[in-house]
């Protein structure tokens, strides 16, 4: 690709936002300042009647002879009609009328997989959009008003009829968390319904939950179009490690930090394994207080598989991830600790990788009560004499997917 095709790429950005946080009232925002810029937008309707397409068409204001909208309807551009946006945006870019790719996603759709689209190659298809365009920013709009109340429901999109498909099993929480850790842009919407002493709070959590997204505070979507358009923003990497638990995780000391609001976050780590049966009762009880947790669990019953965790509000899944490399044969053992010599530094002489390691963050958690029983959970020193693969395993053994259709 030479230099000259680089610089004619179409810069796209992307709205995600739950259902009803205001990606539309934004978009069209943007649209009516957007300063002669030649926009081609691409909204997606989970339903059959693009509703949104006609809020747009009426609200936004696109020229007929400049501008396109283009509607996706009947199905999710995370998945669904996944080929579908590949084809219109590569239609798009191709034209050549167009400055801007603006795509507005629905609201239960995963940023991730929209981005993959923009980044890897369709060999299916033989499309290559990063020829043509350059995603510039993931924007996640986030209603603040009923943030908590959706964080905190416990439902999911298949009781609330919001369901992408009868496999759907994703509850709202887990898509609320998978919006927040990968976006480079985070829009906090609807701020006129809040006070300021709540604002701030939500604003503080949601910093913690995603520490590198610029966050923006906004009512009825107004922000500047330059804090999502040709920001340059966007780097896939660097939005997939950029999940509050992964820096967490990944910090080599662990500062005490200023606390506002109680809002905090710690890594829980320990080189014994977990007693599935208390471990159980102990995540049967999760205090109320954590929003977030997500990490590797070393349990005894399975001592040749890490187990994930992940905690969002009342949704926990857990399960299987991968095998430790302690459990593997000798020759390929050796063979990645030559290989991965940070895995090799962290080597236990004993249980070589095994580990529990968990981040936390919440609000007025009560760290050492935390600590203490998880404490409680790990093997004794009796029990790891024991024969650990007749302990009672309860806890869930199947790959702990979210959603089927990805
Ligand atoms: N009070 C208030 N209402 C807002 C704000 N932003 C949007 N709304 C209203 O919230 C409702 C939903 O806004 P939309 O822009 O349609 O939200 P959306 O994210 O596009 O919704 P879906 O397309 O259903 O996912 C509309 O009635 C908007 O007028 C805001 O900042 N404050």
């Amino acid at each position: 690709m030479n230099q000259q095709t680089l610089e004619r790429r179409i810069p796209v950005t992307v709205l995600s936002g739950y259902l009803g946080s205001g990606k539309t009232t934004l978009l069209n925002h943007v649209l009516q300042n957007r300063d002669g810029l030649r926009v081609a937008v691409i909204v997606n309707d989970l339903s059959e009647v693009n509703i949104d397409a006609a809020l747009v068409k009426d609200g936004g204001g696109l020229s007929r002879t400049d501008e396109k909208l283009v509607e996706m309807s009947n199905g999710c551009i995370c998945c669904t009609l996944r080929e579908d946006l590949l084809r219109e945006v590569e239609q798009l870019a191709k034209d050549g009328r167009f400055d801007y790719i603006l795509i507005e996603s629905t609201g239960v759709g995963e940023p991730v997989p929209v981005a993959q689209t923009f980044t890897y190659v369709d060999e299916e298809q033989g499309i290559d959009l990063s020829r043509y365009c350059r995603l510039d920013c993931m924007v996640t709009v986030v209603d603040a008003y009923r943030f908590w109340h959706d964080y905190s429901s416990g439902e999911s999109l298949l009781a609330r009829g919001q369901h992408v498909g009868d496999d759907d099993a994703r509850e709202v929480v887990d898509l609320l968390i998978d919006q927040i850790e990968f976006c480079d842009v985070l829009v906090l919407n609807k701020c006129d319904l809040m006070d300021e002493a709540d604002l701030a709070e939500l604003e503080g959590v949601l910093r913690k939950l995603q520490p590198r997204a610029k966050l923006i505070r906004a009512s009825h979507g107004r922000v500047a179009p330059s804090d999502i358009l040709d920001t340059g923003l966007f780097d896939f990497e660097a939005a997939s490690l950029s999940a509050g638990w992964i820096r967490e995780m990944e910090k080599q000391l662990h500062v005490p930090e200023t606390e506002e609001y109680g809002i905090a976050s710690f890594v829980y780590e320990r080189v014994r394994p977990f007693h599935p049966e208390r471990l159980y009762r102990w995540m049967s009880r999760w205090p109320e207080e954590i929003v977030r947790a997500k990490g590797i669990v070393w349990l005894a019953t399975r001592n040749a598989m890490g187990q994930s965790l992940s905690q969002a509000g009342p949704s926990i899944h857990f399960g299987p991830s991968g095998c430790w490399i302690a459990a593997l044969p000798e020759a390929e053992r050796r063979a990645i600790l030559r290989e991965e010599p940070e895995a090799a530094a962290r080597w236990h002489a004993e249980h070589g990788d095994r580990i529990n390691k968990l981040v936390f963050i919440g609000i007025g958690m009560d760290r050492a009560g935390i600590a203490d029983g998880l404490d409680a959970c790990l093997l004794t020193d009796a029990e790891m004499k024991r024969d650990w693969s007749r302990f009672a395993d309860r806890l869930p053994n199947a790959a702990p997917e979210q959603h089927g259709l990805h």
